[in-house]
């Protein structure tokens, strides 16, 4: 098999893609993969490590209210449209799956133009412009929420979850913490402000360490690899504490998170995949800088159901901070309860979903 997977910007996009191809590879290790991303965005860094080839194309996202900046995206993405089709033409893919950010627009509509089979994967509870814009002309678009369904057209949809979830279940844990500096058996909470780091969260943080320091549990703290380097100096100023690992970012997480009690950070879809699939609790701190607040609306599947709970970026504070991961840390009973309403909302078979949809439209396109 031949197929061709676009998505990117930030990680939330790129890694439920790794995860299907890791998957495919699995069940069929002769397919050939094809991934077209950006420069700019994740994709370009975590795909290449990975040995995947990797074309770039550039393109930018539509700004909703009128500029001269939608014309040159509007030229990029035609211009885009333009290379994938020549990208296609030399490939020959028997599919393509695009897994949102802009950089899937122009792969998908030009695998649509082309007549080859093409699918979408929406991992948010309200999905992007990019995959509504595609929807229309896919012939499957896969989604994680029952509440994406209805911005879809009804027969094309099908929930199958988040490939990223079956990729960090049943992963054991090999001393990853140790290897960052943190002990074993303590009951530990990882911080993250999503793939690309957070300056909200990492300000909260920084003003909490100092108490953090006397706690019975030990926290896991990734900065983002752009603010490493500013948070590195104010730690240092602070004085180093050995129960909070300071890091960039974490390229083995589903081998990390198997050692992770709680999770705080973002309420990005693929992060709470993940946190589900393995039956964590987490404190959600939802970005309010993306379209529609999907985040807040991502977070209250999960508060709803008792799995999480939510502080709102306007009232984050290092004392809300401390008092939320106290609540969780030093209480079992509630983490254990929290943890069972997680696990209930955890789609770990979503890879093998997403495939059998992939398949069967390859193979009916071939009778
Ligand atoms: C600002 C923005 O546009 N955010 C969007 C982006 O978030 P973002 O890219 O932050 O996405 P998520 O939080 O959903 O996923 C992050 C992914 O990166 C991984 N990871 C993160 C940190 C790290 O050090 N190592 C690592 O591997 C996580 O394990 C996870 O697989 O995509 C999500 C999924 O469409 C959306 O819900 C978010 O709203």
């Amino acid at each position: 098999m031949k197929i061709i997977v676009s998505g990117g910007g930030t990680g939330g996009h790129v890694y439920p893609a790794l995860a299907l191809i890791r998957t495919i590879k699995k069940k069929h290790p002769d397919t050939t993969f094809l991934y077209i991303g950006t420069e700019k965005g994740l994709e370009a860094n975590i795909i290449r490590r990975e040995n995947i080839p990797f074309e770039a194309v550039e393109i930018t996202g539509f700004k909703r209210s009128f500029s001269f900046e939608n014309i040159k995206t509007l030229v990029r993405f035609f211009k885009g449209v333009k290379r994938s089709k020549q990208i296609i033409k030399d490939f020959k893919p028997d599919a393509v799956i695009g897994t949102g950010g802009y950089v899937s627009a122009p792969v998908v509509y030009a695998a649509a133009k082309k007549k080859v089979p093409a699918v979408i994967h929406e991992q948010n509870s309200v999905p992007g412009l990019t995959n509504k814009f595609l929807s229309r002309y896919v012939q499957k678009v896969a989604i994680c929420f029952e509440s994406a369904k209805e911005f879809f057209p009804a027969p094309k949809v099908m929930l199958t979850g988040n490939p990223r979830a079956s990729e960090v279940v049943g992963k054991d844990g090999r001393g990853e913490l140790a290897k960052l500096g943190l002990k074993e058996n303590v009951p530990t909470a990882l911080i993250t402000g999503g793939s690309r780091g957070a300056r909200p969260i990492n300000e909260a943080v920084i003003k909490s360490l100092t108490q953090l320091a006397n706690k019975p549990y030990q926290i896991l703290y990734i900065t983002g690899e752009v603010h490493f380097e500013t948070v590195k100096r104010e730690v240092e100023l602070i004085g180093d504490s050995p129960n909070v690992a300071v890091v960039p970012f974490i390229h083995n997480m589903e081998e990390v998170l198997t050692e992770i009690d709680v999770v705080v950070g973002r309420a990005g879809a693929t992060s709470l995949a993940e946190v589900t699939a393995l039956g964590l609790p987490s404190i959600l701190i939802p970005s309010p800088y993306v379209t529609n607040n999907h985040q807040e609306k991502n977070a209250s599947v999960l508060t709803s159901a008792g799995a999480a709970t939510m502080l709102l970026e306007k009232d984050l504070s290092s004392q809300k901070l401390i008092s939320a991961l106290d609540d969780i840390l030093l209480d079992d009973k509630k983490r254990k309860n929290m943890s069972e309403a997680s696990k209930k909302l955890g789609m770990p078979d979503a890879s093998d979903r997403l495939y059998n949809i992939l398949l069967d439209l390859i193979q009916s396109g071939r009778n």
